[in-house]
């Protein structure tokens, strides 16, 4: 019998939600444990399950992986996401870096205080738009994928950018037409398509439960 695949993570977006992204594209089916009082937590922690004491954690293949960026290489290599050669697969990487730096900016604006949230929601903008975006339309003209000729972890990770910024700002892609186009045609590839259907495990914009939740969880 297949081990289970489950992944561990609050209710919510945060870290976890491009494993989520991941695990539909390489349509592997996962249980999810959510985790919202400290003494579940606690229980979790004692067990000894988490190498570093933190969540994301993913249950796969008999293994219990944590840290982001490990789980989300495994799947990659798993659903041959992650280029055919080691140069795509350095191209990848730079693409994703760049795209986890852009989208850490979200990450971070829900425990920003009020004061200083107008101001993070306006780097964002600033950002994308005078450092990661000018990048990503390059490698796409005339490409319908970052890297190669089929779709990567990079795209995987650049469309999950694209409909988290357009939640701050809905026009973010007015004046880049090659990112356009790429969103057009990714939200068409049918595991992004049934991702973005209500009903999918994809998580809503970090409400007041969930960012009650990180902050007494994580922040304590
Ligand atoms: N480097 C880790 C960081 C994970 C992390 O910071 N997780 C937070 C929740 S989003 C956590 O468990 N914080 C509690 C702690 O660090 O004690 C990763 O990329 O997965």
């Amino acid at each position: 019998m297949a081990a289970r695949t489950v992944l561990h993570y609050y209710n919510g977006r945060g870290r976890a939600e491009i494993i989520r992204w991941m695990l539909a594209v390489a349509d592997i089916e996962y249980e999810e444990q959510f985790y919202t009082t400290l003494a579940q937590l606690d229980k979790m922690l004692e067990s000894g399950d988490l190498m570093f004491q933190q969540i994301p954690m993913l249950e796969i293949d008999g293994m219990k992986l944590v840290q982001t960026r490990a789980i989300l290489n495994y799947i990659a290599d798993k659903a041959n996401l992650y280029g055919s050669n080691l140069k795509e697969r350095a191209y990848i990487d730079m693409y994703v870096e760049g795209a986890i730096d852009l989208v850490t900016l979200i990450l971070y604006y829900f425990f920003l205080p009020e004061c200083d949230q107008e101001k993070q929601r306006n780097l964002m903008k600033e950002k994308a738009h005078n450092r990661y975006f000018p990048v990503y339309e390059k490698a796409l003209e005339g490409k319908q994928y970052l890297v190669g000729d089929k779709l990567s972890f990079a795209d995987v990770y650049l469309i999950y950018d694209i409909l988290s910024l357009e939640d701050f700002h809905p026009d973010i892609l007015q004046n880049w037409p090659n990112l356009q186009a790429f969103k057009k045609r990714i939200c068409e590839v049918p595991t992004i398509k049934k991702f973005l259907q209500p009903g999918s495990k994809r998580k809503p914009m970090a409400d007041a439960t969930y960012i009650a939740t990180v902050k007494l969880l994580a922040f304590r």
